[in-house]
This record gives structure tokens, sequence and C-alpha cells, in this order.
């Protein structure tokens, strides 16, 4: 296994994460328009169901049994604690990790997740280029419904590329 590819730069689209934040207060507060996906992750499986068939929700709603790890993950971000604060420079963050040797330009993957055309006829294609569109790393699934090589093309040319 080799990288080909390190980025040495954030990525250019990378969003700007802070302005992001100020665009959903400004659309609620002044023109009363959410953001089409909720902000609040403890309504996230509340929205899936009632916007996923069932057969899409349920091969994502239990985990990958009765939720032990899911629910030792929330647990584990519950001992994280948000510090503001004041009177910083916060317009450009720089939030790259360095991983096995390479740097990603976010501390957060999507993790693999099979089959995605259970979800979405977009697929795995569909959600590598959402990823690609805001610089976090894509981690394909073994059980990909889609080809690695249009995995590849939707990823775009900032993807890392892991042989
Ligand atoms: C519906 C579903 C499908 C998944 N498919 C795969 C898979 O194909 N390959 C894999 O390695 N992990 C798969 N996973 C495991 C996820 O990648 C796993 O939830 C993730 O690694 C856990 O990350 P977390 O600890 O950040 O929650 C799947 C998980 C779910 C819920």
């Amino acid at each position: 296994m080799s990288a080909t590819q390190a980025v040495q730069d954030p990525h250019p689209k990378a969003r700007n994460y802070g302005a992001y934040q100020s665009e959903i207060y400004a659309h609620g507060m002044f023109n009363n328009i959410l953001p089409t996906v909720t902000t609040d992750p403890n309504k996230l499986e509340e929205q899936a169901k009632k916007n996923l068939g069932s057969r899409s929700y349920n091969y994502v709603a239990g985990g990958a049994g009765e939720r032990a790890t899911m629910n030792a993950n929330r647990l584990a971000f519950r001992q994280w604690k948000m510090v503001p604060r004041m009177l910083r420079q916060t317009t450009h963050r720089d939030l790259r990790v360095e991983l096995f040797g390479q740097t990603y330009d976010s501390p957060l993957l999507v993790a693999p997740v099979g089959v995605q055309q259970i979800f979405h006829e977009d697929k795995e294609t569909g959600v590598a280029e959402v990823a690609a569109d805001l610089g976090v790393p894509y981690i394909l699934s073994t059980a990909s419904s889609a080809s690695i090589e249009d995995v590849a093309v939707a990823n775009g040319e900032h993807g890392h590329r892991w042989y």
C-alpha cells in the first residue's frame, strides 16, 4: 500500500465553517428558512425515518446489533466540551490533521458504509462527490454498489488515493 498523493495546502473548496454557521443562523432568524438536514444530532434519526423508505432506514438504524457501539460513541462525544474563546480571529480555521503520513483537511472522515444504493440512486459516487466538495475524506467500502473507478472519478482530483 502506498500513498500516491499528498496535499500540502488546505483543500481549495474547504468550507469556511464559521461563515456557514452564520449563514444557517441568518437564514433561520431573518427568513425562517431551516437547513434541509437538521443541525441537531438528536433529531437526525427521526428526520431520517421520516424521509427514507423503511428498507433504507432499517438497513442503517440499528447500527451493527443492539446499538452498544452507537451508545458508546455518543457517550464518548459527551465527554468533550466546547470552550468558547473570545476576541480571537476565527475567519480562517485550520483543521488539518496528519494520519499515516498524509495530511487531511478535515479531522472528520466519512466511514465506509456498504451498499449505499439502498439510500439513494446516487449511491457511493454521490457521497464521494459531496465529500470531495466539502474537503472531507471519503472511505470506500469493499461492499460498494458503485465501482472503485467511478468513485475515484466522482471524488475528483483532490481525493487521496490508497492502493
Ligand atoms: C449501515 C452500515 C453499513 C456499514 N458498512 C460498512 C462496510 O461496508 N465496511 C466497513 O468497514 N464498515 C462498515 N460499517 C461500519 C461503519 O464504518 C462504522 O459505523 C464506523 O466505522 C463506526 O465509526 P464510528 O466509531 O465513528 O461511529 C457500516 C456501518 C453501518 C451502520
